[in-house]
């Protein structure tokens, strides 16, 4: 079996491209390396380009007629330069996703895995949600994937696509083997951004210390990249199951269904270091929430599939990675 990752040399992706690859299932990688890394792509099928770029998508049908299913990862993810510039988040986002869907269409493929993200959640107090709960993007990236969801769903609706929404909560950790990670040297998320800090010695800034939680630090629902990738396989392989005639666009959240505080996160990386992480309150960051972790049991249900990997075990993933990261990719 083939599968087109789209935004297969960027973190998310290139994992799911290794998982599949494990797995027996041939991924074909389009990457405009705006953001991906062409490191990720060694020894893969690969098209550098834009996903709305149709010369370059019927090149790749025409060059790989077997494939069967698009996983779509392709994306700027970057919450305070969306809210910068709005327009070109849309553009990249929503805009070359149409397009996307437009070139797959005329390729005969109807079945696409969407990456999508649990931010879109309301997520005010901290509590769980299911893939009921109502929605409240807080930035212009996130509505991005509100307002995807919403277009793929119309398009499934009219019967010209089938479409899996996958919702991530906070992704962390790196492929088992090392062949891919993050690939930013200076993250500004909470693990990333708690590595640096200790590898500085510098206190980590606990962001918002008055959230409607057990601590008062944000909660988040912390999950591996390579149970992630897992539940891509298990959607790939599901597909035909799940989305049918009758139901052509769903969504499913990843998450482990624990919530962690922030401080929860410190504890447990001081499971993980050798020396204790200094840390300081500071305050909320622009626009944060309190946030949430998953609810329900539908991607059990519906994919087969639970995670596998602690808390402790992505942390220290993620720091296993930093020296290959730095090795690997030389900027
Ligand atoms: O230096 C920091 C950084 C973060 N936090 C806190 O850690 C929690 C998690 O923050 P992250 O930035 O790690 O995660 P978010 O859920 O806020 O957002 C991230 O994860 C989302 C996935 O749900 C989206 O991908 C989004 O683009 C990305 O920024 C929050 O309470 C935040 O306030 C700190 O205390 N100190």
């Amino acid at each position: 079996m083939k599968v087109l990752v789209a935004g297969g040399a960027g973190y998310i992706g290139s994992t799911v491209a290794s998982a599949c690859l494990d797995e027996g299932i041939t991924p074909v990688v389009v990457d405009s390396l705006v953001t991906g890394r062409r490191e990720f792509t060694d020894g893969r099928d690969f098209y550098e380009g834009d996903i709305s770029d149709g010369a370059l998508i019927d090149r790749v049908f025409s060059e790989h007629p077997d494939i069967t299913t698009v996983v779509h990862c392709a994306a700027l993810i970057v919450v305070p330069d969306s809210t910068a510039d709005p327009i070109g988040y849309y553009e990249a986002n929503v805009g070359k996703s149409l397009d996307f869907l437009r070139h797959l269409r005329r390729n005969g493929c109807d079945r696409l895995v969407f990456s999508s993200s649990a931010s879109i959640y309301r997520s005010e107090d901290g509590s769980p949600v299911d893939e009921d709960a109502p929605l409240g993007p807080q930035s212009p990236y996130v509505r991005t994937k509100a307002h995807c969801e919403g277009m793929f769903a119309d398009i499934a609706a009219a019967g010209q696509m089938r479409v899996l929404s996958l919702r991530y909560f906070n992704p962390i950790g790196a492929d088992p083997k090392m062949r891919t990670g993050l690939q930013l040297k200076r993250p500004s998320h909470a693990l990333g951004k708690m590595i640096s800090c200790h590898q500085e010695g510098a206190a980590f800034p606990v962001t918002g210390t008055d959230y409607p939680t057990r601590d008062g630090s944000g909660i988040r629902d912390y999950v591996h990249v390579w149970d992630l990738a897992a539940a891509h396989v298990a959607a790939i392989r599901r597909f035909d199951t799940l989305l049918t005639e009758d139901t052509p666009a769903t969504v499913i959240n990843l998450g482990t269904g624990s919530g962690t505080t922030v401080r929860e996160l410190c504890a447990a990386f001081d499971r993980v270091v050798d020396t204790p992480l200094a840390t300081v309150d500071a305050d909320p960051r622009p626009g944060d929430v309190a946030g949430a972790y998953t609810a329900g049991d539908r991607a059990e249900r519906l994919l087969g599939w639970t995670p596998r990997f602690s808390l402790e075990e992505g942390i220290r993933s993620s720091l296993d990675w930093i020296p290959v990261r730095d090795d690997m990719l030389r900027d």
